[in-house]
């Protein structure tokens, strides 16, 4: 949902050009919108294959698309959504010095082509996240898909204006907070990327019912993936040491093969630096693509490396628990892509539900954060794609994203403690925020 409000970046100050990536961090979303206004007859699948193909250009795209013929799309290797587990053997090569040590394993994904993993073994191994499946007694999760499928008919896609056309999300959705003066505050004093949202709503009886269950599920993932995947068995750098605790969930809906979700990072404006994020779906199942950032110097002025390591698709099926790990959001980005076909599922039909539960955090509260000179609080973004200041964190005006805005240039370097506790002026504390790791 919020991944959608994000627009085209406007040029900054020079200060921060090193913080910024390059004209091609413009979001899937609109670059597809704006092929799609080229090549009408081509479907959302083909534009993104063709964009795939193209390094995210929409110029080179469009021009490989002038001469082609609209039809199906010649995938790489496994169409489809569902599908049957592909062997690592193939793309998987170990070192000779280590040749079982599964830490050394070294993706041979090709730029352009898909990886499809349904293991979870392998999706732990190779991706950010990890997958429990039949996550939920069957029970509660088709109670949770009811209520949802009920909710979701009166869901909206968002719109945003785009040079002269008005743009719709490929997908609709909601977001549901605990308690009435959450809701309050999300209407009145939350902003996401410069605009208010205007459908909140409060949690749901089924959504409260399955919130422990998730909780404790991503907390044990959190630390086994702590224990067996980070250095030292240590958390990361600027990850908070406290247990996960969401009190929000965005719920997106995808009716039918087409409704999808652009390749996007999560704003951490709300929820702080190396973020969790527990991701349930439910429904028809989709497929999950994420695809790591390569960041390049400055003046390194080549195409090749943005998509270096080709993309990898994880399957999810209804009643699977996806765990965004910390690293996800900085270094990755993920897209649910349009799929050709899908299996209906006996309640949901041509729907899916992805509800993902995420832990806002009261110390990045909008009363607290610096606002630009638009008078508006400003988005906390990551340095991603530039090896200069690479995994460096800065506060920028939410305009340098909204389409057809000039920003007001602000830019400003954010800084955290080691546990991601904000480190700015006390003063910016008011009364009602005693200190700066009271809660979470
Ligand atoms: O539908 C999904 O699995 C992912 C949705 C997503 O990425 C988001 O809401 O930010
Ligand atoms: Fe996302």
């Amino acid at each position: 949902m919020e991944a959608f409000l994000k627009g085209r970046k406007r040029k900054l100050d020079a200060a921060s050009s090193s913080a910024h990536d390059d004209e091609d961090e413009e979001p899937t979303d609109v670059k597809l919108a704006m092929l799609s206004s080229l090549h009408p007859d081509f479907g959302q699948e083909a534009l993104l294959e063709a964009l795939l193909a193209h390094d995210g250009s929409v110029k080179a795209a469009a021009t490989s698309l002038t001469d082609a013929v609209p039809g199906p799309v010649k995938r790489p290797q496994f169409s489809g959504v569902v599908g049957s587990q592909t062997s690592l053997k193939l793309f998987v090569s170990r070192t000779i010095e280590e040749p079982t040590s599964p830490k050394k394993a070294k993706l041979l994904s090709k730029k352009g082509a898909t990886l499809h993993l349904y293991d979870p073994d392998d999706i732990a191994e190779h991706t950010p996240c990890s997958i429990v499946h039949n996550f939920l007694p069957p029970d509660i999760a088709n109670d949770l898909l009811r209520e949802m499928l009920h909710e979701s008919k009166s869901f909206e896609k968002i719109t945003f204006k785009l040079f002269d056309n008005v743009v719709s999300s490929p997908h609709t959705s909601t977001f549901y907070v605990e308690t009435d003066l959450e809701l309050h505050n999300q209407k009145h004093e939350y902003f996401y990327n410069g605009a208010r949202l205007t459908d909140v709503r409060k949690i749901t009886p089924q959504l409260l019912r399955v919130k422990p269950l998730v909780q404790e599920g991503v907390n044990k993932e959190i630390e086994k993936r702590i224990k067996t995947k980070y250095p030292g068995s240590q958390k990361l750098k600027f990850q908070s040491p406290n247990p996960w605790k969401p009190n929000a969930a965005f719920v997106n809906c995808y009716t039918g093969p087409q409704e999808n979700v652009g390749y996007h990072s999560d704003q951490l404006t709300y929820l702080g630096p190396r973020a969790v994020i527990g991701s349930l779906s439910l429904g028809v199942a989709r497929e999950f693509r994420v695809r790591r950032v390569v960041p390049k110097a400055l003046d390194d002025n080549s195409k090749e490396n943005t998509d270096a390591e080709g993309q990898i698709a994880i399957h999810l099926p209804h009643n699977s628990l996806l765990v965004m790990h910390a690293e996800m959001q900085e270094e990755w980005k993920h897209s649910v892509a349009p799929a050709q076909a899908i299996d209906p599922h006996p309640i949901a039909g041509s729907r899916r539900i992805n509800i993902t539960y995420r832990d806002y955090k009261p110390s990045l509260h909008p009363k607290f954060t610096p606002r630009c000179k638009c008078g508006i609080p400003a988005v906390l973004k990551v340095v991603q794609k530039r090896k200069e200041n690479w995994g460096k964190y800065f506060w920028m005006c939410h305009r340098g994203y909204v389409p057809e805005k000039e920003n007001c240039s602000f830019f400003q370097w954010a800084d955290f403690d080691d546990d991601g506790n904000p480190n700015w002026d006390e003063a910016r504390y008011r009364k009602d925020y005693p200190s700066k790791d009271s809660g979470a």
